[in-house]
């Protein structure tokens, strides 16, 4: 047999409660269930304000009215004229009961608990007594129990205390003389010895099902509600979590504790003890599996079974020296509290015995200092405590499975992603049954701790990247083509999620928490962007507070750049292509590492160099591993390299440079990599990376230009110089033929000195082979002495140094 609870949205309306009886009609199949009914959704807040507002004398007449047509309604809808009418009298009797309750209320202007739980008790009896006659068009032996009759509690009104044994009985024989029949019974209410009706308090109706269940021996307690189980977090701040299949007592006890509102674990304790599984399922999605919660759960391969957390907490701490040594003294503190129904969430106490720190809901502070100090007195006079502290606006997260207690490094994976998301940790605590870990942080940064350590926990299965782009120029637009396309086989092969969750540029800018769409990202952002402002991108970025925050930097200039240490204080990585940040003082260069380091995040730059080639990469891993770099050979500028490898024959200077700004390897200023600028940033960074604390004078360039070419004031200017100037060039072409050489500009850094140079190589020289954009670098090292580890091959354009960017990106956070 099995016990069947439906909730409030379940029965709340004539649709809800047609399934409902499909779901009864189902079950019916194998053996009569008994079915625990809620009131209809929203009933039992307007009871609570019927009768407080009766107390106050005020009328109430138009929500009892409310209340009536809310039954009606359903009644005319699921049940033909001819059946209606014993069941509006039947409701219409309950309304007038209860139309006196709260008469007398009103007239006395006096509210007991009694008559509280009293006038509560009409929400469920109306429900149930309306379905159960609805069932008959379906089911031929419906019975409308009232479950105040066989559930029976002390004299505690409002929250009742069950006598056990004495209500199995009476279920018992109840069952037994009615099961031919199947039973509605009314949820959350039951009666004293006196018969006056009393009530189970929170989550009472899913107590009902399970002293039901447990009285019965029932085979299962389906609990059915309006989500799917319990969830690995809360669904409306983890976009990401997902449904339990299987929780053990334990577990799910704890992660109820902390948050998830589907069930209330007070109420389980009757199944608990007989071990009877249960179910929580859905209503409007019947064919959800459910989760299960029972005692024999199948092995786990998830470390952790789900993240709860309250987001309203204070804590209070206690310190001084009176407390070193003192037995009792935390025992005299938590009965204090307990005495006054002062709910303690958490206790941490520093191993000196120094401090205890406690948390509280915020509504309890002030009472449990009031209560604390008049308790200890004595030692706060005497100073051997200190005033209590408090501290507000906190949150908690608890990571709750059984498995934790088997595997080592689980709170070391929760303290990384608090860590490396720069959420700071107020209190911890692990439950010494090793199930739970709990953490007091800031309320500000629960949700992306939640995402977070949601992320860390299951990652496995799936880990986010959010990225705040700004440029949409040559690079920053292709990367965006590339993320679209690449973005359905992250998820599927890499477990990556990558979502764009802000674009800027000089114009506009536009952000979105769940990600922008990359096939509409242009017209969006110039339809519905805001007018782009620098501080305002990043401080709108650190707001959003969102977990593994990435800021890509596509643009080519000096203004972001001032706000990478500010990035990193909050904890973001930086990926950039942009050169002007490590080319600039070696002292901001420094910083910038510095600052990545000391906050844990990553700072990426591989594009700075040779674009989508592994340089920066290739360096850092020969240094990391001990080798010494003795010399760098190399041509890094992509434009004059494909100008020098296509100069050729006919081809004009001025035609040829164009072609190279046209194909997307020049600067955003032609200039920059014509006068040698760009290709010194680039030793500049390389130099650096090996070690060297050069400053930008420190590279000696040759000049590829002559004078008037250099100092052209515009870019257009300037390409009317190099027209102006096309003898010169021919004059240099042809010097190189006539020897068979070819023009090659090289940079070299050795004995930590760097310089660039323009010199004519023939066929025996490395770097004569060379077309297109091609980009050569040749180290020589400890390791690599007689033959030099090299790198070559396209060293610009917009595909290859997104490219690049992108793999950047999916770095960040591998490490
Ligand atoms: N073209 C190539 O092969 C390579 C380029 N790079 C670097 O890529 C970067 C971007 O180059 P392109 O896309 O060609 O440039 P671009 O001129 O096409 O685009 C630059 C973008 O940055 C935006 N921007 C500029 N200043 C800004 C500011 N202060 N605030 C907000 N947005 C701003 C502009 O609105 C534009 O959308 C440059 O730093 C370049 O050195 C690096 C390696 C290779
Ligand atoms: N303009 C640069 C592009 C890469 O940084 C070049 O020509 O090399
Ligand atoms: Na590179």
């Amino acid at each position: 047999m099995k016990v069947l609870k439906f909730g409030g949205t379940s029965v709340g309306s004539a649709e809800n409660i047609k399934t409902l009886l499909k779901l009864v009609l189902q079950e019916k199949q194998n053996e009569n269930p008994v079915v625990v009914l809620s009131a209809m959704s929203g009933v039992t807040n307007m009871l609570t304000e019927m009768a407080e507002m009766a107390e106050r004398g005020e009328p109430f007449a138009a929500q009892l009215k409310q209340i009536e047509n809310k039954h009606f309604e359903v009644i005319r809808t699921l049940l033909p004229a001819a059946d209606q009418n014993p069941v509006f009298t039947k409701i219409k009797i309950f309304l007038n009961e209860l139309e006196d309750v709260l008469q007398a209320v009103s007239s006395l202007k006096e509210l007991s608990l009694q008559t509280k739980d009293l006038i509560l008790s009409y929400g469920e009896k109306c429900a149930t007594f309306m379905v159960s006659h609805i069932a008959r068009q379906y089911i031929d032996n419906p019975l409308y129990v009232f479950g105040a009759d066989y559930i029976k509690t002390d004299h505690n009104f409002g929250n009742a205390k069950v006598d056990t044994v004495l209500t199995d009985l009476l279920i018992k024989d109840f069952y037994h003389s009615n099961q031919d029949k199947v039973l509605f019974v009314t949820g959350f209410i039951a009666s004293n010895t006196e018969n006056k009706v009393t009530t189970l308090g929170r989550g009472g109706s899913d107590y009902t099902a399970a002293i039901w269940g447990s009285a019965l021996d029932a085979e299962e307690i389906q609990i059915w509600t309006d989500v799917n189980g319990m969830m690995t977090a809360d669904p409306r701040m983890v976009k990401k979590a997902f449904s339990l299949e299987e929780l053990s007592y334990t577990e799910a006890m704890e992660l109820s504790y902390f948050g998830a509102k589907v069930i209330y674990p007070p109420t389980m304790l009757p199944a608990f003890l007989k071990k009877i599984p249960l179910v929580i399922k859905n209503t409007f999605q019947p064919d959800f599996k459910g989760t299960y919660i029972r005692s024999d759960v199948k092995p786990s391969v998830m470390p952790i079974k789900g993240i709860s957390s309250i987001d309203q907490i204070s804590i209070i701490n206690l310190s001084g020296g009176g407390m070193v040594g003192k037995a009792g003294f935390s025992g005299r503190l938590f009965s204090l509290l307990s005495r006054e129904q002062i709910n303690v969430v958490l206790i941490t106490q520093s191993s000196s015995e120094h401090s205890i720190t406690f948390a509280v809901k915020p509504s309890d502070v002030e009472t449990a200092i009031k209560l604390i100090e008049k308790e200890f007195e004595l030692e706060l006079n005497a100073q051997k405590l200190s005033r209590p502290e408090v501290e507000h606006n906190l949150a908690v997260l608890a990571v709750v499975g059984e498995n934790m207690k088997h595997t080592p490094g689980m709170s070391g994976r929760l303290f990384h992603a608090l860590g490396r998301n720069g959420i700071n940790v107020r209190a911890i605590a692990q439950g010494s049954s090793e199930y739970n870990i709990s953490v007091i942080i800031g309320k500000d940064d629960l949700s992306k701790a939640v995402n977070a350590v949601h992320d860390a926990f299951f990652t496995d299965l799936k880990r986010t990247l959010n990225i705040f782009c700004l440029g949409t120029g040559n690079i920053g637009k292709t990367l965006f083509t590339q993320l679209k396309e690449q973005m359905p086989f992250l998820a599927k092969n890499n477990d990556l999620q990558v979502r764009v969750t802000g674009i800027g540029n000089t114009r506009k800018m536009i952000f979105n928490a769940e990600g922008l769409d990359l096939s509409a990202w242009e017209t969006e952002l110039n339809e519905h962007g805001e007018q782009a402002e620098l501080k305002q991108f990043i401080d709108q970025m650190i707001a959003m507070n969102l977990p593994n925050c990435v800021f890509v930097d596509n643009t080519a200039s000096e203004a972001p750049v001032t706000f990478y240490q500010h990035i990193f204080q909050n904890t973001i990585s930086i990926v950039t292509c942009n050169k002007k940040g490590n080319s600039a003082a070696y002292a901001q260069y420094k910083s910038f590492k510095d600052a990545a380091r000391k906050h844990g995040v990553d700072f990426y730059y591989e594009t700075n160099v040779g674009a989508g080639l592994p340089i920066i990469r290739t360096l850092k891993d020969l240094m990391m591993s001990g080798d010494k770099i003795t010399r760098i050979e190399a041509i890094l500028s992509g434009t004059i390299s494909y100008i020098f490898n296509n100069f050729k024959d006919d081809a004009g200077f001025y035609e040829t440079v164009k072609q190279a700004q046209d194909l997307g390897y020049t600067e955003p200023d032609p200039r920059d990599d014509l006068n040698g600028k760009d290709f010194m940033r680039k030793m500049l960074i390389l130099a650096r990376d090996a070690g060297h604390n050069l400053e930008a004078d420190d590279v000696k360039i040759d000049n590829i230009l002559p004078d008037s070419c250099l100092q052209a004031p515009t870019v257009e200017a300037f390409y009317q110089e190099l027209e102006r100037n096309a003898a010169y060039f021919e004059t240099l072409k042809n010097k190189a033929k006539d020897q068979n050489k070819v023009l090659r500009y090289i940079g070299k850094l050795e004995d930590g000195k760097a310089e660039i140079s323009l010199q004519m190589v023939d066929e025996n020289h490395p770097f004569y082979m060379l077309s297109g954009s091609d980009n050569i670098i040749s180290f020589t090292t400890d390791r690599y002495m007689n033959r030099p580890m090299v790198v070559k091959g396209p060293g610009a354009g917009a595909e290859v140094t997104a490219a690049g960017v992108f793999a950047d990106i999916i770095n960040v956070g591998r490490a």
